[in-house]
């Protein structure tokens, strides 16, 4: 653990790096288990659809798409949503997450859906989603799936499947890598330095 290391973002605040919570091979045994998990819980594929939700959900999901499909021997529908962050100078609670229109890839309507983000903090990023979700369609169920559950909800959102719970400090981050974005695969915790 490199605690006394700092980085600094472009433009952004300085950080300080506090140490590693996953290693890329953690990363991946751990995609392994919820791909299992998901099959026990909806007793197979069939009737699934993955969204990911952008920017890392969306590789979570094609990846979790693959895993389900060696292990069901059956192709799974992946779609994406896309939810950008705009400053609104009335709220008090930070970024507002607002869905671009766009198209999730496939039709939702009856569909058991599985949304995918790889960080779930406030919850508001989901709330975003589930309001767009619903814009396309009518799911037969909805379940959430997240790499890493910090804590500090502010909305009654929970995941059901979970990669890792990690108790954090509302000046810590979570820094989620993932080669196809970012072209490291690691989840790092790191500290506002000042
Ligand atoms: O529960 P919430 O408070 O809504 O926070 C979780 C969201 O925040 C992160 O996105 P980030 O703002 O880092 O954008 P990026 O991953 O697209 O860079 C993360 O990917 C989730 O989508
Ligand atoms: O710590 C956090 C909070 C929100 N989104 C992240 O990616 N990390």
């Amino acid at each position: 653990m490199a605690e006394e290391m700092a980085e600094t973002k472009k433009d952004g605040p300085k950080l300080r790096l506090k140490g590693r919570l996953m290693s890329a091979s953690e990363i991946e045994r751990t995609l392994v288990r919820l791909a299992h998990e998901i099959v026990e819980k909806n007793d197979g594929a069939t009737n699934l659809g993955l969204i990911g939700i952008k920017r890392r959900g969306v590789p979570l999901a094609q990846r979790l798409g693959k895993l389900i499909e060696k292990i069901e021997k059956t192709p799974v529908d992946t779609g994406v949503l896309d939810i950008s962050f705009y400053r609104d100078d009335l709220s008090t609670a930070g970024p507002r997450p607002v869905v671009t229109k766009g198209a999730i890839g496939f039709d939702v309507t009856g569909r058991d859906i599985i949304l995918m983000d790889d960080v779930l903090y406030t919850g508001r990023t989901i709330r975003a989603a589930l309001d767009a979700l619903f814009d396309h369609g009518r799911p037969k169920s909805v379940q959430l799936l997240v790499l890493i559950d910090r804590g500090h909800r502010e909305l009654p959102i929970q995941s059901t499947f979970t990669g890792r719970t990690i108790p954090t400090s509302s000046r810590e981050i979570i820094e989620v890598k993932l080669r196809e974005i970012d072209e490291d695969e690691q989840v790092l915790l790191v500290e506002l330095a000042e």
